[in-house]
Formats: structure tokens, C-alpha cells, sequence
């Protein structure tokens, strides 16, 4: 399988506990393009996993629409979602461990992770030993899973994810617990995977270093897009109610209530500060 897009529009999520309600999603709009490899930046909280959760479909959104190839989450039925998590998305979890079967070999455990994707369709999904070498652990099939470094175990759980042969890898910070030279290798297998399968990627990030090296990075600030990075360029993105966020920094001069004016200029806009607003109008409205 080659990679799927995933887009969302207006994606509110509200996690409803007894005595009060979470607004993690405040109205994400976001599109991933088929085959695209893009980290997820954020301030612990924001709202990170909860969108990497709706979009590998563990559970519904509270309002808006989330779209993962042809298929409308929001709308699928319980059968569509269940063939979604089994060939389509896979979910990465945050710890290798939390992936693995501890037991079980990494050959055991890429072949049993295959299981409901071959129930479902079992064209197009790969041999466990092809997915193994492709994560570099073809030398390291039937070891048993407590010789394996950390970065080894992260592979190992990368080649679970990456058992379906699936269109969307969603990765929930496949790095956190590495030391550099682990990180990199993982890194380095991920941008294989998505160069030579087309798997589109979404991966959670805390480390800069690793968003740096990635094309695209989209920002999370309570629970709504508050930047995005290209190329080392950092962009406000106007969401589809036309509200754009301010970079973080621009905060500290721009406080809330402050009032600003668009100027068109030459085909760009200048964005002009009023002076002062509290003082500008006396009792009588008259500055
Ligand atoms: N199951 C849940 N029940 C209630 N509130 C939740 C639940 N899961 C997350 N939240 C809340 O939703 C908000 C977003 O959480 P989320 O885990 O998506 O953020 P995050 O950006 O992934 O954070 P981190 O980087 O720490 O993993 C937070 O306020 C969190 O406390």
C-alpha cells in the first residue's frame, strides 16, 4: 500500500469526566498529504496524542470532520473503523514496550500484528522478515526481545506498526527515550519507510533537533494549530474561520485586547498596532 492522506476540518474534541469537561480540540484544520512525513510539536497538553488518536480512529470526534483516505471518521460505521485500525492507520504508542509482546520474538510479534490485516485484505502486506529488514532487524528476527537495546526495541516496535503495511503511520514520540545515535537510526529508518513505501507520517516530537530535520512541522497550542514550520521557516496558518494565530513570541507585545489593523502594501500585508487603545479613548469616547 502507498500512503493515504489524512485532513481535518473544525476537529473539536471534548473529554466529558465526571464533574468537568477538557476541551482538547479547540477546531483543528490540518491536511497531510498522501505520502507527506510531518511532525506534531506542542506544549505537553495541547493536544497532541488526542489528535493522533481520532486520526488512527480509536475513537470519535465531538464535532467537526476528520477524513483518512475516502473515508469520514466522524460518519464511519463501527466495521469501517475496525478495517481502518486493521490495514490502513497504524498507531505507534509512546514506549516500545507498550507495543511489543514481551514474550514473543520480533518475528512473533510483526506476524501476530499482521493478523487483522490479513483477515480484512491480505494484499499488499508484506512478509514479516521483508518488514524486519526494512527496519534493519533482519539479523535479530528470533531474538528474544530482552537482548535488545532500547533502539533495537524501538525498531522492533516500528516493524509492529509497520506490519500491515499500512497508509498512515501515526508515531507518538518514537524517539523520546533514545540516546542520539538510537534517535538517529530510528529516524533515519523512518525517512526509508516513507521514501521508499510512501507511508505518510505523523510523528510526535518534544526534540527540536528531530524537528528541525523534518520537511514539515505542524505546532499544537490548546488544542488548536499555532504555527506551522517549513524548511526552517516558521508560518501562522489561517484556520478555515479565518482566525490566525500569533507566533508565540509576538504575544509578549501583542497582549490580548490589543487591537491591530491589516494594511495591503504592494501585495503583501503589513499588520499595524493601534497605539496605546486603553488611553486612546477618554470617558466621553474622545481620545
Ligand atoms: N482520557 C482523558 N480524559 C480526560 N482528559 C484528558 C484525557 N486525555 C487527555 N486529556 C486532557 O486533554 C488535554 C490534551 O491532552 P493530550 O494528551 O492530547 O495532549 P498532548 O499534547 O499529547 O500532551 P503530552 O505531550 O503530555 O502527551 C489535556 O488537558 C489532557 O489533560
Amino acid at each position: 500500500m502507498t500512503g493515504t492522506a489524512v485532513s481535518t476540518r473544525r476537529l473539536v474534541h471534548i473529554y466529558r469526566t465526571e464533574g468537568h469537561d477538557v476541551a482538547a480540540l479547540a477546531g483543528v484544520d490540518l491536511s497531510v498529504a498522501a505520502g507527506e512525513f510531518i511532525g506534531l510539536l506542542g506544549p505537553s497538553g495541547s493536544g497532541k496524542s488526542t489528535l493522533l488518536s481520532l486520526m488512527g480512529g480509536l475513537f470519535r470526534p465531538s464535532a467537526g470532520h476528520i477524513r483518512v483516505g475516502e473515508l469520514e471518521l466522524s460518519a464511519a460505521t463501527a466495521r469501517e473503523l475496525d478495517r481502518l485500525r486493521a490495514r490502513t492507520v497504524s498507531l505507534m504508542l509512546q514506549g516500545s514496550q507498550r507495543n511489543l509482546l514481551p514474550y514473543c520474538s520480533p518475528r512473533e510479534n510483526v506476524g501476530f500484528a499482521q493478523a487483522a490485516a490479513r483477515r480484512v485484505d491480505p494484499s499488499g502486506v508484506r512478509d514479516p522478515d521483508e518488514v524486519l529488514a526494512s527496519v534493519g532487524l533482519a539479523s535479530r528476527a528470533d531474538t528474544d526481545l530482552r537482548s535488545l537495546s532500547p533502539g533495537e526495541l524501538q525498531l522492533a516496535a516500528l516493524a509492529v506498526a509497520l506490519a500491515p503495511s499500512p497508509g498512515v503511520l501515526l508515531a507518538d514520540e518514537p524517539t523520546g527515550e533514545l540516546d542520539h545515535r538510537a534517535r538517529d537510526r530510528v529516524l533515519e529508518t523512518l525517512g526509508e519507510i516513507n521514501a521508499h513505501w510512501g507511508t505518510t507520517i505523523v510523528l510526535v516530537t518534544h526534540d527540536a533537533e528531530v524537528a528541525t530535520s523534518l520537511p514539515r512541522t505542524v505546532t499544537i497550542r490548546d488544542g488548536r494549530i499555532g504555527g506551522e514550520g517549513r524548511s526552517g521557516e516558521e508560518y501562522s496558518v489561517v484556520s478555515a474561520d479565518g482566525f490566525l494565530p500569533l507566533p508565540a513570541h509576538a504575544l509578549v507585545d501583542l497582549p490580548p485586547g490589543t487591537l491591530v489593523r491589516f494594511h495591503p502594501v504592494d501585495g503583501t500585508y503589513h499588520l499595524l498596532v493601534e497605539d496605546e487603545p486603553e488611553a486612546a479613548a477618554g470617558p466621553g469616547g474622545t481620545p
